[in-house]
């Protein structure tokens, strides 16, 4: 089967390519179809998630993942939320954003900066089936970036768990707790069933 991965996001293609790399599914990606474009006005992270996928399936024929995510700071009751890409501005790079936070969060002491990620998967068939998968990740923004690994606000995402960031705890271990993993293993269990041919 073929599923194209509604996404832009080279980070988040390759945790998709690692984590589904054992089921028999070929993927692409919206590098694959660069004629796509998808506005992201959801008023939530499902919602966005839709719209990716089912433009995505639409335009293309095959069955489509689309993946919105992000993260909700308590200190900031709950932003940047769906905004998390563009927290700095339309076309902010992660440096602007990550930026962006920790300047906001400047007099927010360590313990009172729990944040959480998450991940919203809505896979959505030719024949109109729509699956929707959510995982979350807990933890803090870290005081300053650490790390080079991931993509994203991976530098500056403190896992209480492994005591570094995501950017420092590296792939194997972000994939072991991520909120994407999580919602990957879900909606795996869709993904095999559907390219067996049955009813997922
Ligand atoms: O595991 C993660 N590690 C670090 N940062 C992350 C992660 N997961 C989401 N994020 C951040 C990146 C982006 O600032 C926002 C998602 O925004 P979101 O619109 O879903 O993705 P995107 O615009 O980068 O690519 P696309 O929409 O083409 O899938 O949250
Ligand atoms: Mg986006």
């Amino acid at each position: 089967m073929e599923l194209v991965i509604a996404t832009k996001n080279k980070g988040k293609f390759l945790e998709f390519q690692r984590m589904l790399e054992d089921i028999p599914v070929k993927l692409m990606s919206l590098e694959d179809f660069p004629e796509i474009e998808i506005t992201e006005d959801g008023a939530t992270f499902e919602e966005n998630a839709l719209l990716k996928a089912k433009i995505t399936c639409t335009k293309t024929g095959m069955p489509a993942l689309g993946d919105d995510s992000g993260l909700r700071v308590q200190a900031l009751s709950g932003r940047p939320g769906v905004f998390t890409a563009r927290y700095a501005g339309q076309g902010a790079s992660d440096k602007d954003n990550i930026e962006k936070l920790l300047n906001e969060l400047k007099d927010v002491p360590f313990e009172k900066r729990q944040a959480e990620f998450v991940c919203v998967l809505a896979l959505v068939l030719p024949d109109g089936g729509t699956f929707i998968e959510e995982g979350k990740l807990e933890g803090y923004i870290a005081l300053e970036p650490a790390g080079c690994d991931g993509f994203g606000y991976d530098p500056i995402f403190f896992v209480p768990q492994l005591e570094k960031t995501l950017a420092e705890a590296g792939p194997q271990a972000k994939d072991a707790i991520s909120h994407r993993a999580k919602a990957i293993k879900k909606m795996k269990t869709h993904l095999i069933n559907i390219s067996q041919g049955g009813k997922a």
